[in-house]
């Protein structure tokens, strides 16, 4: 029997969506890695499912290509955002995120970004603000965690970093318990970074949402940005603020939701 799914993106970070807030839809990691596959499947960066929840709108979970789950995808959370319409409370496991939908784009309250050592986690007490550690390169990164891990590289020039290859191989340092989103970030001024992301599970996407959030508190905990920036990622750009409460905000566009049905 075919299954509705929504297709959407967030600054050309793609989206399967599921609606299982009437009934319950399973998501094994086989039928996730079939499901995201660009060839034999919908194709997609993350596959989300909407399920029931009694502290907000949504439950909202989040499943990678590789079938692993996340506990926050800020892209994704937009969408949803959008989906819902007017304010929204979305609830992820990385917490509960609160949506406002605008002509010009969707803004999540992302809430406040975590650095402990191990809230990341890393595997060993370090500090999360300069690590004394180096893959080829990139050296001295910094850790913060969205409801998701990333580690940020800034870089003279994140367009010539071979992130396809040193993507992967941070991503699986056991450095990190819980694997990483490796972050490549070129600051070009105090209200503007230059991002390319390799993600967790996923791989070079277009964009990342908890990854530019991730990316301006790493830059504003250096002091090298005021209290918002415009990150540009390859698939385009998001507004990212402090919020008064300490907590970052993110804004951006959403696409057309197109309609698709499968056999799961
Ligand atoms: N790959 C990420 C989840 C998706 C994050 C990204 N698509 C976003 O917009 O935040 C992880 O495993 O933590």
């Amino acid at each position: 029997m075919a299954t509705a799914f929504l297709k959407m993106h967030g600054a050309g970070n793609d989206f399967a969506i599921f609606d299982a807030r009437q009934v319950a839809l399973a998501m094994p990691p086989e039928r996730v890695r079939r499901l995201a596959d660009r060839h034999r499947g919908i194709g997609c960066d993350q596959l989300i499912v909407m399920e029931p929840s009694t502290r907000a709108d949504v439950f909202m979970r989040i499943f990678n290509p590789d079938g692993s789950e996340s506990g926050a995808c800020g892209n994704a959370t937009r969408c949803v955002a959008r989906l819902l319409g007017g304010a929204a409370t979305i609830e992820t496991r990385g917490g509960i995120l609160t949506a406002a939908n605008a002509e010009q784009g969707v803004t999540i309250d992302m809430g406040s970004p975590r650095f402990g050592w191990e809230e990341i986690p890393l595997a060993y007490a370090m500090d999360t603000a300069d690590m004394p550690v180096a893959w080829s390169e990139l050296e001295r990164p910094s850790a913060v965690n969205m409801g998701n891990p990333h580690v940020i590289f800034f870089v003279a020039d994140a367009n010539v970093v071979p992130l396809e290859s040193l993507g992967p191989e941070i991503e699986h340092d056991l450095i990190f318990p819980e694997r990483v989103n490796v972050n490549i970030a070129t600051v070009l001024n105090r209200s503007h970074i230059r991002l390319r992301v390799w993600e967790r599970g996923a791989g070079l996407t277009l964009a990342c949402g908890t990854g530019a959030c991730a990316t301006f508190a790493a830059a504003r905990r250096r002091g090298l940005v005021d209290d918002s920036a415009t990150i540009s990622l390859p698939g385009g750009d998001l507004i990212i603020a402090e919020t008064a409460g300490g907590g970052i905000s993110m804004t951006g566009p959403v696409s057309t939701a197109y309609r698709g049905e499968t056999d799961l």
